[in-house]
């Protein structure tokens, strides 16, 4: 059977449910590449006083071995001050968790938020580490040999596409 996602429908719920999220001096975050995708939407979207910042897993990763070292256009960028702020990480998908703590990591080399939340596209299940998502728009179970993968079009919309890995 084949898996249909309507990644556009997905968008309205995630704001939606990040509009439930904001806070005084809240920050959005996108994880590099399709979170950050989210969060430049999600900016425009929601008219956030703060510009959103692009933060990148790269450099605290426990994968490289299976994953190599990523390309060299992920790079963190975070136009605001990190210490004392509200900050609202956006992806994609969530799998394993291991991207996320990652990018926590990555997150405090640049001072000490006040919270840390999570809000996801799409949540698939098969958590490693014990991380969960304050939002998520949709909640799947995918085999292992399945890959979801989001693109987006020259006019900004988005697409998930299912993969077999193996
Ligand atoms: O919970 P995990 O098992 O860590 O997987 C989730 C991560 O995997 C994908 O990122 P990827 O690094 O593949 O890059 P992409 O966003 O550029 O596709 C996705 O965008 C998440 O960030
Ligand atoms: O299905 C998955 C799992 C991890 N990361 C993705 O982008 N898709």
């Amino acid at each position: 059977m084949s898996l249909h996602l309507d990644a556009e429908a997905l968008y309205t719920e995630l704001l939606a449910g990040v509009r439930g999220l904001i806070v005084p001096d809240v920050v959005l975050v996108g994880v590099w590449s399709g979170g950050a995708w989210l969060a430049e939407r999600l900016q425009r979207d929601l008219g956030l006083a703060t510009p959103h910042g692009v933060i990148s897993s790269t450099m605290h990763r426990d994968d490289f071995g299976s994953r190599g070292l990523g390309s060299t256009t992920d790079a963190t960028n975070l136009p605001f001050s990190v210490d004392g702020r509200p900050i609202v990480l956006i992806d994609d998908v969530l799998y394993t968790g291991r991207t996320i703590r990652a990018v926590i990591n990555e997150l405090f080399d640049f001072g000490r938020p006040a919270s840390v939340q999570l809000a996801v596209l799409v949540d698939r299940g098969g958590r490693q580490l014990p991380i969960q998502p304050a939002f998520a728009a949709a909640r799947l179970t995918l085999p292992a040999t399945q890959q979801l993968a989001l693109d987006r079009d020259d006019a900004g919309r988005f697409r998930f596409t299912v993969q077999e890995t193996r």
